[in-house]
């Protein structure tokens, strides 16, 4: 049997990438260099490093929101860094759960059209309701579907934003710094739902300073 084509039991690879950013009249500041890791599925793998070590943005350019400066960056084997925009984003849309540090839940909607806001686009609001509802009940907070952001605790605001994230089944989910900001109970239960997600099979790819979080991932990068 031939082997024609890349590996695709690697849902996200980055290799040897390059992060940098311009500063007027400096030297760029190279956040990372030739960094190199494979996300796969059914496994999580953890960005840690400390407050401005660049966590973010490695999750940004796995994620196809930022080119890297240098290397490459593929998705189930297909390299993406020379794709339109567009196409970048109808992909990721079809295959990553993005989840923002802090979550940014659209303050005038309730926590339920939040969850559903993935869906607006292609026009599946209804028919993804009881799966938003299924999802919101099983992170404890569909009794608060109705609660605009401003009105739920830290914990609350971040498995919400969790759900909407995981409203379309993607089956790589990227979250950034997910316990940051809660107590000991809510960081624990958002420790427990990211091992739920591996379980089911998912990749997931979470930055993080947390050592609990940390020890909980299969495999991790250290920035310095
Ligand atoms: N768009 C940008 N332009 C210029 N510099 C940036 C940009 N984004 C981040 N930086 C700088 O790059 C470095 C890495 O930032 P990044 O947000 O990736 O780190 P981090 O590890 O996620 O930090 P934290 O844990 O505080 O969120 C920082 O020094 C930051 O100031």
């Amino acid at each position: 049997m031939m082997h024609s084509r890349v590996t695709t039991d690697v849902a996200v690879r980055l290799a040897g990438v390059r992060i940098d950013y311009e500063r007027p009249g400096r030297e760029p500041l190279v956040v990372v260099d030739d960094l190199t890791l494979g996300l796969h599925a059914g496994s999580m793998h953890c960005i840690a490093g400390r407050s401005g070590s660049g966590k973010t943005s490695v999750l940004r350019v796995a994620a196809g929101l930022v080119p890297p400066t240098l290397g490459d960056v593929l998705w189930a084997g297909e390299s993406i860094v020379q794709l339109r925009d567009d196409y970048v984003t109808n992909l990721r849309g079809a295959s990553i759960g993005y989840l923002d540090q802090g979550g940014s839940l659209i303050p005038g909607l309730s926590a339920l059209e939040n969850v559903l806001l993935p869906a607006v686009p292609a026009r599946r609001s209804t028919e993804l309701a009881p799966h938003a509802a299924e999802l919101m009940n099983r992170l404890g907070v569909w009794d608060r579907a109705s609660s605009h952001p401003a009105r739920l605790s830290g914990g609350e605001r971040q498995r919400v934003a969790l759900a909407r994230a995981l409203l379309l089944d993607p089956p790589v989910v990227m979250v950034d710094e997910p316990t940051a900001g809660l107590d000991r109970e809510s960081a624990d239960s958002v420790i427990s739902i990211l091992r739920d997600l591996v379980r089911d099979g998912k990749a997931v790819l979470v930055a993080s300073h947390d050592e609990r979080l940390i020890d909980a991932a299969e495999s991790r990068t250290q920035l310095v």
